[in-house]
Formats: structure tokens, C-alpha cells, sequence
């Protein structure tokens, strides 16, 4: 049995996270915070204020929190498992460099899974786009992801992750050029991103090559954010039995 505490609760990726897990026989949710909740219920939890959080991993046996909220919440709540020897899954996005180091730091006491995407496709997709980087070597790549309304960090952190796996494959940075106006022609080996927000858009993701006459798309399209929080659910079960250190998803999947 894993023992999870989720952060965001009443969130809607927390939201998920929690419903998600009822299904789960092997998890058992100990823990639910947000910031100022107030004795709220979600999928049968009690939601706690998140400050009370480092008590609350004191006093109520947790292997891994499952975080989805906000660039600074994380690295609050990352710091918080690492003083309470608590493992933590993020699935949040939007940190700059030093958000990131400071995840790295909680990891050299506790284990810790950072993943801009816990879908199982976006890892698929990912490999392939290496391959297919070599392979194409001199085509034009654009980039364009699509998210509801509400979504605060653009480029989204799955788009980040998968041009950073782009730029890997081809041995060398693509200028990345966000949207284009006016007299602004395609650079050589530029790659365009393009980011759109409408409605209740759960998250989609193309990739476009071009040359020698010939296009190709790769096409994701979460159809539901349980995706996400079951491949999160995947990741925490995994982590509850490593050592301290960064991990990625693509090592639960392995
Ligand atoms: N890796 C993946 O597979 C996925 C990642 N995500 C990422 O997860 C994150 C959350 O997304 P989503 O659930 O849609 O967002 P929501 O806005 O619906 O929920 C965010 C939650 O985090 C809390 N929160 C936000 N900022 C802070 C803060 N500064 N301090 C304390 N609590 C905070 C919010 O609290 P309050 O209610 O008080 O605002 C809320 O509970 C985003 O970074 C998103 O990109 C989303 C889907 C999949
Ligand atoms: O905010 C979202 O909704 C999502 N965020 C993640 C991202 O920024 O890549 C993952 C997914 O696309 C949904």
C-alpha cells in the first residue's frame, strides 16, 4: 500500500488526482491540502489549510505527495517532503532555472519525479521525435500547443520538454521564435512556437516537419486530465520505493 498526500486539492488537476485515486486499491490518500482550505471535501477528503501541511506529514505516515499547482507552491511543498522524509511527484510547470534547482535540492534528501506530462503518448512521442530529428535532419520544425483558458505558464511545459528533446537529437539549440508578425521570414533551423488558449482544451501537442516536398505532423490530444493524474498515481507508487534523486517519468515506464 502506498500513503499519499495531495497538494492543490480542491485544484483541478488535484481534483483529478484525488477522484483518480479512489479507484486505486494500492494507494491510500492520507493527506489533502490547499492553500486557505477550509474543512472542503473532495472525493471524500478532507481538504487541510496547506500550511498545516508539515504537520499533518508528521503526524500521518505519507510516502509520496502528488503535487499540481504553481511554480512556487512546489518548491514550498518539495521542501516541506524534504524536511519530513515525504518522496514528491510534481506534474507542475512553468519553473524558471533556479525553481528548478531548487527541486533538485529537496531531491538530495528525499526522492523526487518532476515530468511536465505524466501521459504515456507524450513519452512515446517524445522518443519518436528523436528519431525522427536525426533522421530529418534538415527539415523546418514548428511547434504548436493548444490548452484551456485558464492555463497560466505558455509555452506549456510539455511543448519545453519535448523541444528540449528536439534539440538533443539534432546536437545543437533551435533559436526557439515565438509566434511571428509583420516582416518576419523563417530563419534557418529556427523553430516556430505557437501557443493557443480556448475554452476547456484538456492539452494537445503537434509537431509539424517540412522539406523535400513533404509534410509530417505528430498529433497528442489528452481526452481527459485522468491521463494525468494516473500516470502521476503510476509515478508516486514507483517512488515510494526509491532512494533519494531526481527522477523522470520515463524511468516509471521503463
Ligand atoms: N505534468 C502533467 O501531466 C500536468 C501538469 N499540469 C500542471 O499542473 C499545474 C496545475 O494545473 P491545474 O490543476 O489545471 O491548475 P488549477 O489552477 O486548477 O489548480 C492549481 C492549484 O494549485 C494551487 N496553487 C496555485 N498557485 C499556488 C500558490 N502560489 N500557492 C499555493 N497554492 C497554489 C491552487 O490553489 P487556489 O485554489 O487557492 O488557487 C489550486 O489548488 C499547472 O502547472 C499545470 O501546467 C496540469 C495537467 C497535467
Ligand atoms: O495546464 C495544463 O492543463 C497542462 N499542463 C501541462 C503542460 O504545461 O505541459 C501538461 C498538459 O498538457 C496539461
Amino acid at each position: 500500500m502506498t500513503a499519499i498526500g495531495v497538494t492543490g486539492a480542491t485544484g483541478t488537476m488535484g481534483t483529478a488526482v484525488l477522484e483518480t485515486a479512489t479507484d486505486r486499491e494500492e494507494i491510500d490518500v492520507n493527506v489533502a491540502v490547499n492553500r486557505g482550505a477550509d474543512g472542503e471535501r473532495v472525493a471524500g477528503q478532507g481538504v487541510h489549510d496547506a500550511a498545516d501541511l508539515p504537520t499533518l506529514l508528521a503526524d500521518r505516515p505519507t510516502d509520496v505527495v502528488v503535487d499540481f499547482t504553481g511554480p512556487e507552491s512546489a518548491i514550498e511543498y518539495a521542501a516541506a517532503c524534504a524536511e519530513a522524509g515525504v518522496g514528491f511527484v510534481t506534474g507542475t510547470t512553468g519553473f524558471d532555472a533556479d525553481g528548478r534547482d531548487a527541486l533538485e535540492t529537496s531531491a538530495e534528501r528525499v526522492p523526487l519525479l518532476w515530468a511536465t506530462n505524466f501521459s504515456q503518448g507524450i513519452h512515446a512521442l517524445g522518443e519518436a521525435l528523436g528519431e525522427i530529428t536525426e533522421t530529418l535532419s534538415d527539415y523546418d520544425i514548428e511547434m504548436t500547443e493548444t490548452h484551456h483558458n485558464r492555463k497560466q505558464d505558455a509555452p506549456s511545459g510539455t511543448a519545453k520538454t519535448l523541444l528540449d528533446g528536439i534539440d538533443d537529437a539534432s546536437g545543437g539549440e533551435h533559436d526557439r521564435t515565438y509566434g511571428r508578425e509583420g516582416d518576419q521570414p523563417r530563419a534557418d533551423g529556427e523553430i516556430g512556437v505557437h501557443v493557443r488558449r480556448a475554452g476547456g482544451i484538456r492539452g494537445e501537442h503537434e509537431v509539424l516537419f517540412a522539406g523535400n516536398d513533404e509534410v509530417l505532423t505528430f498529433t497528442h490530444r489528452a481526452e481527459s486530465r485522468a491521463v494525468f493524474a494516473s500516470g502521476a498515481l503510476d509515478a508516486a507508487v514507483w517512488l515510494a520505493e526509491r532512494d533519494p534523486g531526481f527522477y523522470e517519468f520515463g524511468e516509471v515506464l521503463a
